[in-house]
């Protein structure tokens, strides 16, 4: 399988601030779905940003694919890869859903007569298509960040990340973005990446590995339930172990693995006293 994402011996720090990152290593397998968490002000939004090219690194390989991230490359990496954000009232242009969705297509010279179809299509994949007309102020938070989500899928991205994307939303909001990830996950399998930064451990734990940046490394790098059984190494990174996880080791007998609240609601029944 190949590297959608390879980041070799990246440094890069704001001017006038200490480097946030120096010799930073990471490779993101394609298809995978890759959660990035730490704490406050590790460098998980300026690593997307320096992915994206938003950000230029002070040195090392930033490789979107076969190709190098450069000035010259900018455009056809960002082709690439697509990003939603965490505000959903900061990602609208358009009058109405449609339009929204319409604006990145018109910025790559889409010929209008093959939009509508391809503006379905993607409002259909995040569950909008009902909405195409209706005014973006007049959805939810949920409902916004899957136009978000529809806006760059239209694009035929490799590589979608997404920075705290849920973190404004209510918890109906969020679990409709995430279901929306997993169906999207399940449409495309190997063909779409997902990079998902997040501080939030039940989001994190949908995703197939697990990284934390600490700083300005990579502190932790496993699958979720393998990390999530770490309690105090997590604490020690500034994280919160998921509470499935923290009532588990607050058991006479915890069980030694990480259980979904699901399978420990299981676990727990077959307990006796
Ligand atoms: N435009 C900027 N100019 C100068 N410093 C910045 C800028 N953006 C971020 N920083 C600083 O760089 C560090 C990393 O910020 P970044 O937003 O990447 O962290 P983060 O891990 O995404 O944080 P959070 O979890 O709070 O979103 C912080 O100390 C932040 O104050």
């Amino acid at each position: 399988m190949k590297n959608a994402i390879t980041i070799n011996n990246l440094t890069y720090g704001y001017p006038d601030q200490d480097p946030l990152f120096h010799g930073f290593d990471l490779a993101v397998q394609e298809g995978q779905w890759l959660s990035i968490v730490g704490h406050n002000g590790s460098g998980k939004s300026t690593l997307a940003k320096l992915i994206l090219g938003l950000l230029e690194a002070n040195s090392g390989i930033i490789r979107v694919f076969d190709q190098e991230l450069t000035v010259a490359t900018l455009a056809e990496v960002r082709e690439q890869v697509g990003m939603v954000f965490q505000n959903p009232d900061n990602q609208f242009v358009g009058a109405t859903v449609a339009d929204d969705v319409a604006f990145g297509l018109e910025n790559r010279q889409v010929p209008s007569e093959e939009m509508p179809a391809m503006i379905e299509a993607a409002l259909k994949q995040v569950g909008m298509a009902d909405f195409a007309d209706r005014e973006p102020h007049t959805l939810s938070g949920g409902q916004k960040q899957r136009v978000a989500l529809a806006s760059v899928l239209a694009l035929k991205p490799k590589v979608i990340i997404l920075d705290e994307a849920t973190a404004m939303l209510d918890p109906a909001g969020k679990s409709a973005v995430l279901q929306t990830l997993k169906d999207l996950k399940h449409h495309h399998q190997d063909q779409l990446t997902l990079i998902v930064i997040t501080h939030d451990m039940a989001e994190a734990a949908l995703a197939d590995r697990l990284v934390v940046i600490n700083d300005g490394q990579l502190a932790l790098d496993d699958r979720p339930q393998d990390l999530f059984v770490q309690g105090q190494a997590l604490k020690e990174l500034g994280l919160d172990q998921p509470f499935e996880s923290q009532l588990a080791q607050a058991l006479p007998k915890p069980p030694n693995q990480y259980l979904t609240k699901q399978e420990l609601a299981a676990w727990l029944s077959t307990l006796k006293d």
